[in-house]
């Protein structure tokens, strides 16, 4: 008899750590039932956590016949583990799309270890635990709309997404929106500690820090106007903001922050070499 959650595809997450848990999350809050989902983990405390977070969600500890049946498999496992876990998995698997969000592994190297083109490669970002992820998602030529459908519908449970054209666009997404949040609470860090070393309570200029940053983006979100522009109509002529931009200029801050950035593509591509095949 066909169940009543059977319209739902069947979901298999290879892997249950931070990405997995927050597509996990978001899958769930847009109504996904937890028996369409199952999690391979081999860490025990891991697998714990989810059995409390998600009540009712098969756990795992290893790839087995489980495989043979779902619709969509997302790998959300280390660069440096995939392909070992690919092997476990390989045997068991039917012909599900394939959706990974492991930083660098070309689709080239998935097509070999798993025996299959229908590959869409992700990258998302952490704020995907509450809702407000950016992802950017690239398909293999055999991959077909409904494939491509069936990856956005579960990519878009966790923020928005925007398609790319090739892996190496990827590997600048991955730079730019994939490690970015980390660029963010950074500076969130370098705000605080200023702001404490100018006389506030750390907290106070936390708070400051924190609104600010969902205040600006927020704004940048909504005018649609140019960052420029939003950033002149903050900078009074002859006033406090023109000194502290032209202090960050000075030291050439938009430079470092291009460096830093390839820094990341590079390692994007260098992962794909290493732990590719
Ligand atoms: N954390 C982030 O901000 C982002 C991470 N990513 C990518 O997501 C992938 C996963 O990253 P996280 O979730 O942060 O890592 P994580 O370490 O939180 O999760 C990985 C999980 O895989 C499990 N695992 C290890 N070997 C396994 C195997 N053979 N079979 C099944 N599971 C296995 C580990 O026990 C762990 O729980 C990485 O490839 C990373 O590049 C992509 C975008 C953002
Ligand atoms: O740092 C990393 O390699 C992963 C990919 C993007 C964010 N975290």
């Amino acid at each position: 008899m066909t169940s009543p959650t059977s319209r739902f595809p069947l979901i298999t997450f290879v892997g249950g750590g931070n990405m997995a848990s927050a597509i996990l999350g978001g899958l769930v809050r847009q109504g996904h039932p937890v028996d369409r989902m199952q999690v391979i983990e081999p860490w025990d405390e891991q697998r714990a956590r989810l059995a409390q977070q998600f009540p009712g969600l098969t756990l795992l500890a290893a790839a087995g016949p489980e495989l043979a049946t779902p619709d969509l498999v997302i790998w959300a496992i280390k660069p440096q583990t995939f392909r070992e876990a690919a092997a476990a998995a390989a045997d068991f698997l039917g012909h599900p799309l394939h959706l990974s969000v492991a930083a660098g592994i070309t689709s080239d190297s998935i097509a070999r270890w798993l025996g299959s083109e229908r590959i869409v490669r992700a990258m998302p970002n952490t704020p995907a635990l509450v809702g407000l992820g950016m992802t950017g998602l690239v398909a293999r030529t055999a991959v077909t709309p409904e494939d491509r459908t069936l990856a956005e519908s579960v990519i878009r449970t966790t923020g928005e997404l925007v398609w790319v054209s090739t892996e190496a666009d990827l590997d600048a997404v991955t730079a730019l929106s994939g490690s970015g949040p980390a660029y963010v609470f950074y500076f969130l860090e370098a705000m605080r500690d200023a702001g404490t070393r100018m006389g506030l309570p750390p907290e106070v200029a936390y708070q400051l820090a924190v609104g600010t940053f969902v205040g600006a983006a927020t704004l940048a979100q909504r005018s649609g106007e140019p960052p420029q522009v939003l950033r002149e109509r903050v900078t009074s002529k002859g006033g406090t903001t023109h000194a502290a931009i032209t202090s960050m200029d000075a030291a050439d801050i938009k430079g470092l922050f291009e460096t830093a950035l390839k820094a990341a593509q590079t390692r994007a591509a260098e992962l794909g070499q290493a732990f590719g095949a």
